[in-house]
């Protein structure tokens, strides 16, 4: 199946076509039982995301949870801190909706392992091939390609947890250094997966992404059920022919997204 890609004008568009694609998944996903597992990113994602879902009126959040695709192993009073970010932007009365990456600065192994430890307890996983299944992964990528801490030359990182979910690096081109992530695999799992590009310096990568470009870990995020969603702006869509036949400029509502069993 081909990419859903939407290229908004400005800023305000984007957040209007991520806030749309959101209201719709989460409308049909609340239909269903169970927690709604919902992956974000860090760097400029908890501006975009966060706008985006709370402005959705009347949402169940008992239901929802949100995880960090990936962290960096810093405690959350340091602004890198990705968790400490959306908390910040979340209002006081949902900041239980964010599951904690739990922070070993000194044992980033022990970091990982908790981490997984929580997604077992909080996502409640319905196992797929023994993966968890997030419902909605938000991805961003870096100019070299990286998405999540997936970094180029570093796709394969080491098993140093139970359920090889989580994985970690200590050397990450892109500072902090130390950082947990979510695996390809895990990622790969979720049953809807998009990516939040905006600038011209992202458009080589972009246009790597959709050729399969082996040299972009970005490139390596193959849904199994094959939902991929772009929502780029004019900046970072640059490189595509914008006469691709998924191109959209808004969400409109779509059938209800194929479980795996489908
Ligand atoms: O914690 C992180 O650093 C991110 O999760 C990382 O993967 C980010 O999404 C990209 O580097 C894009 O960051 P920008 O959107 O800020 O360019």
């Amino acid at each position: 199946m081909k990419p859903k890609i939407y290229v908004a004008n400005n800023n305000a568009e984007l957040i209007e076509n991520v806030r749309t694609y959101l209201a719709e998944r989460l409308n049909y996903l609340l239909e269903q039982n169970g927690t709604i597992g919902i992956g974000v990113s860090g760097g400029s994602m908890p501006k975009i995301f966060t706008e985006a879902i709370l402005s959705i009126p009347n949402l169940n959040w008992k239901r929802i949870r949100i995880f960090m695709v990936d962290e960096r192993n810093v405690d959350v009073s340091n602004p890198d801190s990705n968790q400490a970010e959306y908390t910040r932007l979340f209002p006081e009365e949902l900041k239980d909706v964010i599951v904690p990456v739990p922070i070993f600065e000194k044992d980033l192994r022990r970091t990982a392992q908790a981490y997984e430890l929580n997604l077992r307890k909080y996502l409640l996983p319905e196992l797929y091939n023994n993966v968890p299944r997030f419902d909605l992964l938000f991805l961003g990528v870096g100019p070299d390609g990286h998405t999540a801490s997936i970094f180029p030359g570093k796709e394969r990182l080491e098993k140093i947890t139970d359920m090889n979910w989580v994985s970690a690096l200590d050397d990450s081109p892109k500072p902090p250094p130390s950082r947990v992530t979510l695996t390809l695999n895990t990622i790969n799992h979720a049953k809807n997966v998009s990516f939040i590009i905006q600038g011209e310096g992202k458009a080589e990568v972009v246009r790597g992404i959709l050729h399969k470009d082996q040299k972009y870990p970005s490139s390596y995020v193959r849904p199994i059920n094959d939902k991929l969603v772009f929502f780029l702006d004019k900046g970072s869509a640059s490189t595509i022919s914008l006469d691709l036949d998924d191109v959209g400029s808004t969400p409109e509502p779509e059938s209800p997204p194929p479980s795996f069993e489908e």
